[in-house]
Order: structure tokens, then sequence, then C-alpha cells
């Protein structure tokens, strides 16, 4: 059983509620579909019954409930429940009305937030930040966590790379261009995301364009500071190191040329990059060229699970984060 099968497994023992709030994408209904046939979750799905009739083509998603926010009983006790969040940032009645009516990832957040459903998945028709913004704002950090990042739980085929081809990468979504402290707690929440959902133990390298010192730049500096941090502030037992070249954090006879000294060269399974430029192209770069099954962007460090997809996902990645973000509510 591959590990996206286990996590499946995991999911329909203990079945949770997840909102998707893109009634507008015809991705939403393929994914529902299978999902409820499999009985991986309970799905709500935000939109009028008009939107879903025209939205659903063939895809029978008999079993969702249909939640339109216009017509919504608790609507009201919503509306007062995001102005009290918000109103120290200038959020007035009529505004919070009109975003919870109207923007179904709001609505959808508010779900969560309020008790209603367990997760939400969106970003199959909507940006990153369009997606992560209302959750930022209305779920915030988790206790003990003060930054939001994102993982990705990476499939390549070569089953000798990584723990049996599994991989997380991070941060592949979020943070734009973080500095080593935020890198290093990056680190040890994508290692904490491993352990959670490959259940083996994370072997985390810190990737750079330098391995060991082989390049002198401002750059390098940062992930060598950000591994010291890291190291200095890891549970007990985790291995984690850096800065390393990709090839030398996952290759055995290269981490062993480059980096002989290190516990971690040659055998990592999790790449933390340096910036959300290297982590976005890189996990595009895998997905698409070694043909990897890439699920996420998933959150890490809030308070309740929203995860992102990119809108180039198709319908079984929808699954996959689905079962993913049920999973992630039992462990939250
Ligand atoms: C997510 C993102 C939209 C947030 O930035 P923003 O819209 O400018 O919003 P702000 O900086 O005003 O932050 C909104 C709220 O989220 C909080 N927040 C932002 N980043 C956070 C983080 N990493 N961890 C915790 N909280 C965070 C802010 O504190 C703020 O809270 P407040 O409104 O209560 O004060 C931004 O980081 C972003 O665009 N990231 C890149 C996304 C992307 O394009 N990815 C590539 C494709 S996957
Ligand atoms: C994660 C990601 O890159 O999302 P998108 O492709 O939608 O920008």
């Amino acid at each position: 059983m591959g590990f996206i099968d286990e996590i499946k497994a995991k999911a329909k023992a203990n079945k949770k509620t997840i909102v998707l709030p893109e009634s507008e994408d015809i991705r939403t209904y393929e994914a529902a579909e299978a999902i409820l046939r499999d009985g991986t979750a309970n799905l709500v799905i935000i939109g009028s019954d008009e939107e879903i009739a025209a939205n659903k083509g063939m895809f029978d998603v008999t079993g969702a409930t249909i939640i339109d926010p216009k017509t919504f009983a608790k609507l009201d006790a919503y509306i007062d429940k995001l102005v009290e969040l918000r109103q120290k940032k200038g959020l007035t009645k009529e505004e919070a009305t009109k975003l919870l009516k109207e923007n179904y990832l709001y609505f959808g957040v508010m779900m969560v937030k309020m008790g209603d459903a367990d997760g939400m998945v969106s970003g199959a028709c909507h940006s990153t930040a369009d997606v992560l913004r209302p959750s930022l704002q209305i779920l915030k950090t988790k206790p003990g966590t003060k930054l939001v990042s994102t993982f990705f739980l990476m499939e390549v085929p070569d089953t000798s790379l990584g723990s049996d081809g599994t991989f997380v990468f991070s941060d592949c979504g979020l943070e734009q261009n973080p500095d080593a402290e935020k890198l290093a707690s990056i680190a040890l929440s994508a290692a904490e995301s491993f352990r959670t959902f490959v259940r083996k133990d994370p072997v985390v390298a810190l990737l750079s364009h330098s391995t060991k010192g082989s390049a002198k730049h401002p750059d390098v500096d940062k992930v060598v500071e950000a591994t010291k941090i890291a190291q200095a502030n890891k549970p007990e037992g985790l291995l984690i190191d850096g800065e390393f070249q990709l090839d030398a954090a996952i290759i055995p006879e290269v981490g062993a040329q480059k980096a002989p000294d290190s516990p971690v060269a040659g055998r990592a399974n999790v790449l933390i990059f340096p910036d959300l430029d290297a982590g976005n192209i890189g996990y595009k770069l895998v997905q698409r060229f070694a043909k990897a099954e890439a699920y996420g962007p998933i959150t890490q460090g809030i308070a309740a699970p929203v995860n992102d997809l990119s809108r180039g996902c198709s319908a079984k990645d929808i699954e996959g984060v689905v079962a993913i973000t049920a999973v992630q509510s039992m462990v939250d």
C-alpha cells in the first residue's frame, strides 16, 4: 500500500467533513463523486442548487451536503463571528455579510472556524494567495507556532530515493522569501509533517546552490544560519543538516563525496527550499519531468486544516488532498 492509500484508509475509518467551495469547477464534482463512492469523507459543496446543476456535468454527488450561503440558517451567527474576529482590522458588518454571501472561500473557512466542518480544500480555480489569505486571517496559527507554511507530499517513481520514493518538499506555496529564522521554522514543521503523514523518521536537508561551503554568497549564508537555528531547536534524534545541493542531499554517492561527515547527505526525505521561487519551481519540475504525484500545498502550523491545490491539479489530486486534510484534522 502506498502512503496515499494508507491515508485514504485512515480517513475512511474515521470519516471527517470536508468543505469543497469551488462549485464552479467540474473537477470538484469528479473528485466528489469518487470521494463519496469510496467513503473517504463527508462532503459539503458550497453553492446554489442552480450553480451546482449548471456546473456538475455528468457527475453524481448525491450524499454531499449542498449549502448556499445566501439561504444558510446560521448566516447571521457567521457574520457576527467574522465581524468579532476582524473588526480590529476595520471589517464592517456590511462587508462581512457581502464576503460571506459572495466569497465561498471565506464562507468555507468560517464553516471550519464555527465547527461545522473539519477542513476545507480549494485552489483548483483560485490562486494560493486567495485560498490561504482567509484561513490565515480567520483560523490563525496553532498554539505554540508563529508561522504557517506549506508542504507537498511527493511520490516519485524511483523508489530508491527518499523514503521508498516519498518526500516532503517545503515551502513550495506560501512564504516568499523566508529569513533564516523562518526557514528553520519551516524545516522543523516539515519534519513533523513527514512524521505525521509518512509515519517514518524524517531526514531533513536544507537546500542551496552550495554544499558545505562550496560556494560563497549571502543566499548560502542564510541557509547555513537556518541550519544552525534548526539544529539548536530540533527535537532529540531528528536528523537535520545543510547546506546541500540537491544531488548531495538525495544521492548517496554524491552525498558521500561532497559531505562525507553528514548523517543526512545522500539520504534526505524532507527537502527544504531556500525560498518560494526554488520551492515552487522545484516541485513542479519533479511533478512534470519525473511524473511524480504531488499532493498539496498542505498547510502546516495552522490552527485547522485548510489546504490548497494547484490550478493545474486533477480530480485525483483533489481526492488525495481531501484525504490528507481529513487525517490532518484528526491530529491537529
Ligand atoms: C499568503 C499571502 C497571500 C499572505 O499575504 P497577504 O495577502 O499580503 O496578507 P498579509 O501579509 O496582510 O497577511 C494576512 C494575514 O495573514 C497573516 N499571515 C501572513 N503570512 C503568514 C504566515 N506565514 N504565518 C502566519 N500568519 C501569516 C498575517 O499576519 C495577516 O494577519 P492579520 O490580517 O490578522 O494581521 C502571501 O504570503 C502570498 O501571497 N504568498 C505567496 C502565495 C503564492 O503565490 N504561492 C505560489 C503558488 S503556490
Ligand atoms: C501550488 C501552486 O503553484 O499553485 P498554482 O499552480 O495554482 O499557482
